[in-house]
C-alpha cells in the first residue's frame, strides 16, 4: 500500500488496442518507461491490428464508474490523461468521474479517427468533450483534424494553428497543444499555447506509416511527467524531444501501420559506455559567469574544450538566470560544441533540462534530486555528486555504485559560489579521496598555482568556473589544471 502512495502513479482513461500499437497499451507503455506507474479505466475494446479497426465495443458506462471507483479507492492518481471515448454516453461518463475525482491534472487527448481512418469518437461525443470535458481539462491535445473539429475552421498555416488553439482555449480549457503534423510542409511544428504564453516546437517529419499510437505517446509523456511533479512547460518540451527521438525507429512489426518502439530511449545500454570516460578536467560554466555575453560564452567553451577540458558542466545561478527553453537552447549549442570536441556534457542541478538537451550526465549536491530518482527517470544519464563532508559521504554511501565520480569541496576559499559551505582544505580533500570509490573531483579556489597541490592530496581531476573563465592564457591554465601535467 505504502510504494503505491509514493511511486509516481497516472490514470489513463481510453480505449484498448488489440493490436498493441496505439490506445491504452501505448499509453502504458510510455508512463512505465518514463517510470509512472500506470491505472487504467478501459472506456471501450477495439479489435485492432495494424491494417485498421476491425471492431469497436463500447464499454457499459457503469462499468466505467466501478473502474474509476476502484483505481481511485486505492492509489494516489497524480495525473491521467483520456483517450478513445466514442461516444457522448461515455465521454459524459468519464467527465462525471473526473469531476467526482478532483483530477485537476488531466490531459485530454481528442481522438477523434484512428491512423486507418475508422472513427473514434462520434460527432454528438465531440459536442460532449467540448461542453463537459475540455472545461475540466488542463491540456488538450489536438492534432490538425481533431484542432479543426474544436475550432470550428480549416487550418492551413502557422498563423491558423495559433488562431484555432485561441479559439480552443475559449471552450475552458487553459493549455493547448496544437500537434502540426498533419500539415503540408517540410518542417513538422507544434504549438503550444499555455495561458497567455506560446512557443512552437519542431517536430521531426517522417515518411512512414510505421507511427501508430504517436498521439497516444506524445500524451501520455506529457502526463507521466505531470506524475513525477514536472512543470506542464517542462513536460511538453521534454516530451516533444521523446517523439523526436523515437519516430524514426519504429518497431519493425505487422503489414501496416506499425507502432513506435517507447521504450527506444533514455537506452539503459549507455551506461555501459561509462567505463574508460575521462571525467579529470572539468569546466563548469553558465552566462553569468562571462557577464551574459553569448559570444565570448560559446568561444571561450570550444577553446577550453580544444584545449584540453574533459567536461564542460552547464550551470546557471542567480536570479537573471535564462528561463528553461533559453537553457534549452543554450544547452544543445553546447552540447553540439561538445561532440565536436569529443568532450563530455554536463548539466548542474537540473535533471529535465540534461534528458531534454541530450546531455551525457547531471551534477548534483546533496540538498538536490535524488541520485536514485536520477537512475529511475534517465539511467544513460553519468551522475556526479557532491560531497564536502565525511558526513556526507556516509550518507551517499548507497549511491556511489550509481556515480562516475564525486565532486569534492569547497578545497579552498571561493567567492563564486554564493552559498559554499566551509572549504575543507588539502587535508578534507585527503580524508574522502581515501574513503571513495569513485574518481574524486576537487572542486572550489583551484587554480594553476594549487593544482599540483591539489593532485598530491590524491585528487583524480579538478572542477573550476573563474580560474578558466577569468584565465588571460586559457591554454596554459588548463594544461595547468589538467593531471598529465603532473606526470
Ligand atoms: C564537479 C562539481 N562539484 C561540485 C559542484 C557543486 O554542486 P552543488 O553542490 O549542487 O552546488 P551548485 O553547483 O548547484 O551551486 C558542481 N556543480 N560540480
Ligand atoms: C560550484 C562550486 N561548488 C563548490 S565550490 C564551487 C565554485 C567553484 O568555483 P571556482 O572554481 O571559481 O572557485
Ligand atoms: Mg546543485
Amino acid at each position: 500500500m505504502r510504494g503505491s502512495k509514493q511511486y509516481p502513479t497516472a490514470l489513463t482513461i481510453a480505449g484498448s488496442d488489440s493490436g498493441g500499437g496505439a490506445g491504452m497499451q501505448a499509453d502504458i507503455k510510455t508512463m512505465q518507461h518514463f517510470f509512472v506507474y500506470s491505472t487504467n479505466v478501459v472506456v471501450g475494446l477495439t479489435a485492432q491490428n495494424t491494417l485498421g479497426v476491425q471492431g469497436v465495443y463500447p464499454t457499459d458506462p457503469v462499468a466505467i464508474a466501478a473502474q474509476f471507483e476502484s483505481v481511485m479507492a486505492d492509489f494516489r492518481i497524480r495525473a491521467a490523461k483520456t483517450g478513445a471515448l466514442f461516444d457522448a454516453v461515455r465521454v459524459l461518463e468519464v467527465a462525471r468521474n473526473v469531476e467526482r475525482f478532483h483530477m485537476k491534472q488531466l490531459v485530454v487527448d481528442p481522438v477523434m479517427v484512428a491512423k486507418g481512418g475508422a472513427s473514434l469518437l462520434d460527432d454528438k461525443g465531440v459536442l460532449a468533450m467540448k461542453k463537459e470535458l475540455l472545461p475540466k481539462a488542463l491540456l488538450v491535445t489536438p492534432n490538425i483534424p481533431e484542432a479543426e473539429l474544436l475550432a470550428g475552421f480549416a487550418i492551413r498555416t502557422k498563423a491558423d494553428m495559433e488562431k484555432a488553439a485561441r479559439q480552443i482555449q475559449k471552450l475552458g480549457v487553459p493549455n493547448v497543444l496544437v500537434k502540426g503534423g498533419h500539415l503540408e510542409g517540410e518542417d513538422l511544428l507544434n504549438y503550444a499555447l499555455l495561458g497567455e504564453e506560446s512557443f512552437f516546437l519542431t517536430g521531426k517529419k517522417v515518411d512512414t506509416i510505421r507511427k501508430h499510437g504517436t498521439g497516444d505517446t506524445l500524451s501520455s509523456a506529457i502526463t507521466a511527467m505531470l506524475a513525477q511533479g514536472i512543470s506542464l512547460k517542462q513536460a511538453i518540451v521534454i516530451a516533444n524531444d521523446y517523439m523526436n527521438r523515437i519516430i524514426d525507429r519504429p518497431l519493425l512489426i505487422g503489414e501496416g501501420h506499425g507502432p513506435l518502439n517507447q521504450a527506444l530511449w533514455p537506452n539503459p545500454n549507455q551506461r555501459l559506455k561509462r567505463s574508460g570516460q575521462d571525467f579529470s578536467c572539468q569546466l563548469i560554466i553558465g552566462l553569468e559567469n562571462v557577464a551574459f555575453d553569448r559570444a565570448k560564452f560559446f568561444a571561450l567553451v570550444e577553446k577550453a574544450c580544444l584545449a584540453g577540458v574533459t567536461v564542460v558542466q552547464y550551470r546557471e545561478k542567480g536570479v537573471e538566470r535564462p528561463d528553461f527553453l533559453e537553457q534549452l537552447s543554450v544547452a544543445k549549442a553546447l552540447k553540439e560544441i561538445c561532440r565536436k570536441t569529443k568532450t563530455l556534457f554536463f548539466i548542474d542541478d537540473n535533471v529535465d533540462l540534461a534528458i531534454a538537451s541530450g546531455a551525457d550526465g547531471v551534477h548534483v549536491g546533496q540538498d538536490d534530486t535524488s541520485v536514485q530518482s536520477i537512475v529511475r527517470r534517465a539511467p544513460e544519464l553519468f551522475i556526479g555528486l557532491s560531497v564536502s563532508t565525511m558526513e556526507e559521504f556516509e550518507a551517499s554511501r548507497e549511491d556511489m555504485p550509481y556515480l562516475a565520480y564525486i565532486g569534492v569541496g569547497p578545497v579552498f576559499d571561493t567567492t563564486t559560489k554564493k552559498d559554499a559551505k566551509p572549504a575543507i582544505g588539502l587535508n578534507g580533500l585527503a580524508v574522502l579521496k581515501a574513503a571513495a570509490t569513485v574518481p574524486v573531483i576537487a572542486i572550489g579556489g583551484i587554480n594553476e598555482k594549487n593544482a599540483k597541490a591539489v593532485y598530491q592530496a590524491g585528487a583524480d581531476g579538478v572542477a573550476a568556473i573563474s580560474s578558466i573563465t577569468k584565465s588571460k592564457n586559457l591554454v596554459k591554465t588548463i594544461q595547468q589544471l589538467s593531471q598529465s601535467q603532473e606526470e
